[in-house]
């Protein structure tokens, strides 16, 4: 018997904040795997993996926890007994049979990742705009339950238990668990970190300095300087690792910068055709921004590949006791897992961070503010903080011009992904990339 009434899933997927899929004809819909939980307790529920499939494009699988209901479909996460089900799972390392595999729940047991929850365990909705749905247990962890479902490895998963279980970088909220299906369906279903109480994320951290009038505050490029000498370290944890094929750092090729400088070249045709709606100018730029894509095909390789956060910027770090905590290390949402587990240059990071500090700036001068000396200082001081920790790093390129070339590239290749990614989600920022393609200076 499936789980739940599949007629009126397509209207009740429609409502859902997290459902990606609003704009597009459905033409059916499938449960592919279901579990029933807690079947004599106070919350029986179902986990349920739906397959969506539409009139055009890829089919879509959603994790769907829902209640038996007289009126419809009912979010099983509403309530605090079903969300203290899920976590037990977790806890409990449970294995429970599915229709078609079985849930596994695992709970990392090293010193460091021991945490004491107080019975009965506080439950606690997260009320911020997420694209899946985070609840706090007893202020100590929190459990991120996943929407949209990929097949294939989870990138967020596999890095937090990399992190947690084989270096000794701390500094991110650490993986305490995981629920994983296992079978034809498999898809990590939930995770569970560490929860990091009063933390500010930098993205308003950094918003609320660069409205200050006047100067910077007192401290703050230090702290960026100390930003950057954490993601240097966390580029250190990540490249620490050589018997786990997954995370082994591999030389850089001058293949590698050949398809890295050719799919940059590829993703601005068309992006430079659509941004060019928006500024008519974008197209006198087209040569020389291919220019810059084009030299990091013949700079002469140096450093390495390694596993990377892959969408670094302010709104993935969180400030916390005069500490920076980085996290969300799924990677680009636009990119499949495969995509986003490739090792790749971590100066892709370094390029992603410094385009958020252009956002903030571009950020509070749309909002009014004056302009003042915010940008250059905060993109010295974050590089100086990340050259100083990586200082001959195998990783990175052996010579500064390569250094300069390569940063150039990818703050282009992330600048491309901005413009589709805002024209797609917030057309009124698309102005933003693009007129930092409009400023980018002409290759040295
Ligand atoms: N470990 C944590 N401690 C405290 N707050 C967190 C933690 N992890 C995430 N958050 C908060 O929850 C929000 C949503 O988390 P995130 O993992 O980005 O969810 P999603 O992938 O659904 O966007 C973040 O913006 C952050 O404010
Ligand atoms: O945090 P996500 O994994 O959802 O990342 C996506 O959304 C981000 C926006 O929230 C987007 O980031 C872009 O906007 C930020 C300001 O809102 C800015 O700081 C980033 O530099 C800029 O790239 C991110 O690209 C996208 O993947």
């Amino acid at each position: 018997m499936t789980p739940v009434d599949l007629t009126k899933l397509p209207e009740y997927l429609k409502h859902q904040r997290w459902f990606a899929g609003k704009a597009w004809p459905i033409k059916s819909v499938s449960v592919v795997d279901h579990v029933t939980l807690d079947a004599e307790g106070p919350c029986a529920f179902s986990l349920a993996v739906v397959e969506v499939t539409y009139e055009l494009g890829q089919p879509e699988r959603y994790l769907l926890p829902v209640k038996p209901s007289a009126e419809g479909i009912q979010d099983a996460l509403e309530e605090v007994d079903c969300l203290r089900s899920v976590f037990s799972l977790i806890r409990e390392q449970r294995s429970v049979p599915s229709s078609s595999g079985r849930i596994q729940g695992e709970w990392i047991s090293t010193p460091d990742a021991h945490v004491a929850l107080p019975d009965p365990l506080p439950v606690r909705r997260l009320m911020v705009e997420q694209s899946n749905t985070s609840v706090v247990f007893g202020e100590k962890v929190i459990l991120k339950i996943i929407r949209k479902l990929e097949a294939g490895v989870n990138p967020e998963h596999e890095m937090g238990r990399f992190l947690a279980t084989r270096t000794s970088f701390r500094s991110t909220p650490m993986l305490l668990g995981a629920l994983t299906l296992e079978g034809n369906a498999g898809a990590t279903l939930a995770i569970v970190h560490r929860f990091v109480p009063n933390a500010v994320d930098g993205w308003k951290y950094t918003l609320d300095q660069f409205r200050r009038a006047g100067e910077l505050g007192g401290t703050f490029l230090d702290e960026m300087r100390e930003l950057g000498r954490r993601i240097g370290e966390l580029h250190h944890a990540l490249a620490s690792v050589n018997d786990d094929p997954a995370f082994a750092p591999e030389p850089l090729l001058q293949e590698d910068l050949q398809r890295w400088s050719a799919s940059i070249l590829g993703e601005m045709g068309k992006t430079l055709a659509d941004a060019s709606r928006v500024h008519v100018d974008i197209e006198n730029q087209r040569e020389r921004l291919m220019e810059h894509a084009r030299r990091l095909a013949h700079v002469a390789p140096s450093g390495q590949k390694i596993r990377i956060h892959g969408d670094l910027h302010l709104g993935q770090v969180l400030r916390s006791d005069g500490q920076w905590l980085i996290f969300d290390f799924e990677g680009e949402p636009a990119r499949n897992f495969t995509q986003r587990r490739e090792k790749y240059s971590p100066m892709r990071d370094v390029a992603g961070m410094l385009r958020s500090f252009d956002y903030a700036e571009a950020t509070v001068m749309l909002e009014g503010n004056a302009p003042g000396p915010r940008l250059v200082p905060t993109r010295e001081a974050f590089l100086e903080g990340y050259r100083e920790s990586t200082r001959g790093a195998a990783f990175l390129p052996a010579d500064d011009a390569t250094f300069w070339t390569m940063l150039r590239a990818f703050e282009l290749e992330k600048l491309l992904y901005e413009v589709r990614y805002e024209l797609q989600n917030r057309p009124d920022w698309v102005r933003i990339p693009v007129q930092a393609l409009l400023r980018m200076e002409e290759p040295t």
